[in-house]
């Protein structure tokens, strides 16, 4: 099967890479060109432009920030919809709201052409191993054509019916785990504020009824003050802000996401945006380091 790839960040690159070790023929394109060079090297091929890419390949998946990005690449000179037609299906996997993903949508059905949406929920390493969940909506036909790329990038996938779906699913979900990662950073502030091992709580969560592989694998690096980017730490705030958004449109309270969402917002405003999302383990360190015990 022959696919196009549009964006090759921490997330792209390793999809792309997947596909290519799975004997998928890829041609790439990422806004800084220079970055498709390493994805060369493994085989793929490289298009000049977004519309140049579409015009190669019958299929098209995107990997991009955030919305401004996925318009963009649709919707700008030499974007997607200079070249989508009948015959050819785009596959947007970037977490987006349900508008953004609508917008694209109806431009590319208006062409001719078929659309899916499919953020995903795992980051970094799930994605280097194919262990995706996969969270699509949108044109079935054009889902079904998928199932082998998407069996080579997830674990399993998940077809949610009409374009929008997805889009709030993922946000559901990215709400629950920054939410989490909160209240992660205060309980190992508080275990070291009042004596207590933090490592010896993520040993105790560990083994009980709220045990997570998210507390497993960012608690020892959170402890040691690392925060080596898998999932960057302005992309969730993205996602805090998209799922408030979901949540006012839907009057739903969510007093806790809110409280979160100030926390990364905070880290950003600290120059933590491109660290992992659990840098937000710093601002909690801060607020409960400046008064007294
Ligand atoms: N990292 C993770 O763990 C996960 C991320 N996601 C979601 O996947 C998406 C990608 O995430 P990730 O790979 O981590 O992000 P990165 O920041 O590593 O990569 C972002 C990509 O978007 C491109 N981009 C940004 N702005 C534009 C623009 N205006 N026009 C064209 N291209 C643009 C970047 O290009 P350039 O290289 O030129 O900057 C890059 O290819 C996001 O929506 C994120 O929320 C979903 C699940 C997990
Ligand atoms: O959107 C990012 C999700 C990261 C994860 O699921 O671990």
């Amino acid at each position: 099967m022959e696919v196009g790839f549009l964006g090759l960040g921490i997330m792209g690159k390793a999809m792309a890479t997947n596909l290519l070790n799975h004997g998928f023929r890829v041609t790439v394109w990422n806004r800084t060109l220079a970055k498709c060079q390493e994805l060369v090297a493994l085989g793929a091929t490289v298009g000049e432009t977004p519309a140049s890419v579409v015009a190669k390949c019958n299929y098209t998946i995107a990997m991009l920030s955030d919305p401004a990005a996925a318009l963009s690449v649709v919707f700008d000179k030499n974007g997607v919809l200079e070249q989508i037609g009948s015959g050819k299906g785009y596959v947007d996997m970037s977490t987006v709201d349900a508008a953004t993903s609508s917008k694209i949508s109806e431009a590319v059905r208006q062409k001719g052409g078929t659309f899916l949406e499919a953020p995903v929920s795992g980051s970094k390493k799930p994605a280097e191993d194919g262990q995706l969940v996969i969270l699509a909506a949108g044109d079935k036909a054009l889902y079904d054509d998928m199932v082998p790329a998407f069996d080579v990038l997830g674990k399993k996938s998940f077809f949610l019916g009409e374009i929008g779906n997805g889009a709030k699913m993922k946000l559901v979900v990215n709400m629950i785990m920054g939410s989490m990662m909160n209240c992660l950073s205060e309980g190992l502030c508080l275990a070291d504020k009042s004596g207590l091992s933090p490592q010896t709580l993520l040993d105790v969560l560990d083994l009980g009824g709220i045990a997570n592989p998210m507390f497993k694998l960012k608690g020892p690096a959170m402890i040691q003050g690392s925060y080596n980017p898998a999932f960057p730490l302005k992309h969730q705030q993205k996602d805090m802000r998209l799922a408030l958004a979901l949540g006012d449109e839907n009057a739903v309270a969510m007093p806790v996401s809110a409280a979160a969402n100030e926390a990364f917002k905070k880290a950003r405003s600290l120059g933590l945006g491109d660290s992992d999302f659990s840098a937000v383990y710093e601002v909690v360190k801060g607020a409960g380091g400046s008064g007294q015990a």
